[in-house]
């Protein structure tokens, strides 16, 4: 993730660059005051005004670079987190379907929200406020260098205890800004289950359960946060103490160089006057050192996460189905649970399959193996003679088209949510819509297919959502449509009218799992596998 924020580099370059002339214009108005002071102690009228008229300058140009800083460090921000967040969401779309369905995808949202917070808020700020105080230092540095070298020594001393200082807190708070983040996963996926279950819920009136369990994890979050900013605010008075200490110190050599006649006394003031510019910075810098570290282990987890565990080389492409699909003693199992035995069937380019057996039998798991969401344990599935394992997953799911049970719908209109955003003609869409048998629903409504669909189709029935489904594949024109219980929820007579054009489709190869089996359609199938006992028959 550090990689795409490193991207932004540009904008963060500008960003100090404008920093640079705007603090060094400020650094040099003080040494203009310290001029006037001077002139006015000695009372030469001549150069206080020549020194009064450029101060007056230097300040009226401070103020467009002081507006400037703002806008390109908004801009840097700004830049730095879209990048990350697309490279976040690029990267999570790389994801292998199976190992992305065997997680908990609350990670997920809950690094695109809270985690994203925290690098925005201690990263990305934590590196511009870094910089900031780097140059604020260094200008106020080589200024108070400018009147009295041995002030340079004591702004060194400080500098050192105030890094070792910031280091030393930095490695315990990203072990607990690590563990903050495992339980805001937790409290993501907690909340999104509530929320989920809010009918549940209500009508079992568990509500003083959900609200014990909340008020547990939320406890336990607030608590993790109270620890953090404990170890930042007894750093910070530490901190404190270094740095008031030391500004006393300087004051006072400042002073006493002064009465002995070393440095005169706008240099005393010059000195007072960037000390603080010095201590600020310093101040500063204990305070973002320690925050941006904290973001290390955030970065880590996310890279993590995004990993894929199968990193099985893909090599070749293929652009349809000509042939056959063979599973040659193809046994696959979850984790030590095995599903399928030595599994040998053939599916020829075309023909139409009804895949059924009793509840838990495997049957689903089968069409993942088609569907490539998994490859075999052990054994060989070979699509046109080629293993399917070889080939790359986007190649092969151009080729192929799925209907399940559960639709997901996008909230748009019901022609985006048909054609999923690709062009078809009209007459194309018509087919389609007749053949999934949603042409009186689409009829009915008031925009037609510009209907909007709302909320993941909260608008439209479960019936009218499995139709859409169906529209999906038929429009797709894949080689290949699988199917899984894809009828649930029509009625019988919906079902066998769309299931009839399905098994009438020319050269279109369907396999269907399904629990529900019309007499009347069931003879139209070329063959019916039944799955049990670690086996097809
Ligand atoms: N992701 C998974 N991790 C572990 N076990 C799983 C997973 N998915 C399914 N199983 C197990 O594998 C077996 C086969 O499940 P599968 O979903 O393939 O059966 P099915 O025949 O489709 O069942 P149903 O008709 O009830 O949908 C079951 O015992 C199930 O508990």
């Amino acid at each position: 993730m550090k990689r795409s924020i490193k991207k932004s580099w540009v904008y963060l370059a500008l960003a100090f660059l404008v920093l640079t002339i705007g603090i060094a214009l400020d650094g040099y108005i003080t040494i203009k005051i310290m001029r006037i002071i001077d002139a006015a102690m000695e009372g030469n009228m001549n150069l206080f005004k020549e020194e009064a008229i450029k101060a007056f300058l230097f300040i009226g140009l401070s103020l467009p670079f002081n507006i400037l800083s703002s806008y390109t460090r908004g801009l840097y921000i700004y830049k730095s987190l879209v990048k990350t967040k697309v490279s976040y969401v690029e990267k999570l779309f790389g994801k292998n379907i199976n190992e992305f369905q065997s997680e908990n995808n609350a990670k997920y949202l809950s690094a695109i929200t809270n985690d994203m917070n925290n690098i925005e808020k201690k990263y990305l700020e934590g590196i511009y406020e870094v910089g900031n105080s780097f140059i604020g230092f260094l200008v106020s540095f080589i200024v108070i260098a400018s009147v009295s070298p041995s002030a340079l020594f004591i702004g060194i001393g400080i500098s050192i205890i105030s890094v070792v200082l910031s280091m030393a807190v930095g490695k315990p708070l990203q072990r607990h800004e690590k563990h903050r983040s495992d339980l805001f996963e937790g409290y993501t996926s907690y909340i999104k289950e509530v929320l989920g279950a809010f009918q549940i819920i209500k009508a079992n009136n568990l509500n003083e359960k959900v609200k014990e369990d909340f008020y547990n994890k939320s406890k336990d979050i607030q608590y993790k946060g109270y620890t953090i900013d404990k170890i930042h605010t007894y750093t910070l008075s530490l901190q404190q103490l270094v740095m008031y200490s030391s500004t006393f110190g300087i004051l006072i050599i400042s002073a006493f160089m002064a009465i002995r006649g070393s440095i005169t006394t706008g240099a005393v003031i010059l000195i007072v006057n960037n000390m603080s510019r010095v201590i600020f910075p310093l101040m500063n810098l204990a305070e973002w050192f320690p925050k941006i570290f904290s973001v290390k282990s955030l970065f880590e987890k996310m890279d993590g996460s995004l990993k894929n565990y199968d990193n099985y080389e893909e090599t070749i492409d293929i652009n349809e189905f000509n042939n056959s699909i063979e599973f040659n003693d193809v046994s696959f199992g979850y984790e030590n649970k095995e599903v399928l035995t030595d599994v040998n069937l053939n599916i020829v380019k075309g023909e139409k399959y009804l895949v059924v057996g009793p509840s838990g039998g495997g049957k689903s798991t089968l069409l993942k193996l088609f569907r490539k969401y998994f490859n075999p344990t052990n054994g060989d599935i070979l699509i046109d003679g080629k293993s399917l394992k070889d080939i790359r997953k986007a190649s092969y799911f151009k080729n192929i088209s799925n209907v399940e049970q559960q639709v997901f719908l996008f909230e748009d209109t019901l022609r985006n949510n048909i054609t999923l955003y690709k062009d078809y003609s009209e007459e194309e869409i018509n087919l389609a819509i007749e053949r999934a048998g949603l042409k009186d629903f689409v009829k009915g409504l008031q925009n037609g297919l510009d209907t909007m669909i709302y909320d993941n189709g909260k608008n439209i029935s479960g019936g009218e959502r499995s139709r859409v489904a169906i529209a999906r594949g038929l429009l797709s024109k894949s080689d290949i449509i699988f199917l899984d219980e894809a009828f649930a929820s029509l009625d019988s007579k919906v079902a066998k009218e769309i299931e009839n054009t399905l098994l009438d489709l020319d050269g279109v190869t369907i396999v269907n799992v399904s629990h529900v089996i019309f007499q009347e359609t069931k003879d139209k199938y070329d063959k019916i596998f039944v799955v049990k006992n670690k086996a097809v028959i």
